[in-house]
């Protein structure tokens, strides 16, 4: 029995679509043209208060009152409809129920928030694979910082585990956590896998199986 623990976007979930549809109101209240949507995933994996800053930052906007105003109206469109156009990647499901019929023990850490975490894993019948949810807002400390991911071994009742993520922050996360750190190769990553040097890496979710297995 391994505890292996998830991201969340550009992981298990392609989520972009419905962060550039909320990001996209918040802009054209302010009167600013949208990004396109290769832009918004880019800003993606710090959690969503660095990707407003990220978004005004390209868009000729400053301050925190605008920030304060454009997060607000970015949290209502997301709320409103969580997991509209996002999907998880294909296999995803039957990987996880795989992993859960071998004995392993699931979690998942993410920058996102953690109410509406759930809420999107609860649509899309993620849900239940998983004993924890810990999002961007449980703890004072956000990913790259080891504390979140700590708390989702803790959780699994595991002093450490296997991490999945799909970025530079995961790998970050992952190297300061002491975890080995396995990569989803087509999430929302700006760097080569060689740079992200994970244990092992994976294109399609058929393949994680064989890569747990050879870590447990
Ligand atoms: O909210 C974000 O920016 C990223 O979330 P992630 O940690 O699930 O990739
Ligand atoms: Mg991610």
């Amino acid at each position: 029995m391994a505890a292996i623990v998830f991201d969340l976007d550009g992981t298990l979930i392609d989520s972009a679509p419905d962060i550039h549809r909320s990001l996209s109101v918040a802009l054209e209240a302010e009167g600013r043209p949208v990004l396109t949507l290769d832009v918004v995933r880019s800003f993606i994996g710090n959690g969503v208060a660095v990707l407003v800053r990220r978004a005004m930052g390209v868009s000729d906007l400053a301050g925190d009152e605008v920030h304060a105003r454009m997060l607000a109206r970015f949290m209502a469109a997301y709320d409103a409809a969580p997991a509209d156009l996002t999907r998880p990647y294909p296999g995803v499901a039957e990987a996880l129920a795989g992993l859960k019929a071998a004995g392993h023990k699931l979690a998942v850490c993410t920058n996102k928030p953690e109410a509406i975490s759930r809420a999107i894993l609860a649509s899309l019948n993620l849900a239940p694979f998983f004993d924890d949810i810990v999002g961007g807002d449980r703890l004072p400390e956000r990913k790259p910082d080891p504390r979140p991911l700590h708390t989702a071994f803790a959780a699994l009742g595991a002093p450490t585990g296997l991490y999945v993520g799909d970025s530079e922050v995961d790998a970050e996360t992952a190297r300061a956590a002491g975890a080995p750190f396995i990569l989803f190769t087509r999430g929302y990553r700006s760097k080569s896998v060689a740079e992200l040097a994970p244990v092992a890496s994976f294109d399609d979710f058929a393949g994680l199986a064989t890569i747990v297995a050879a870590r447990t």
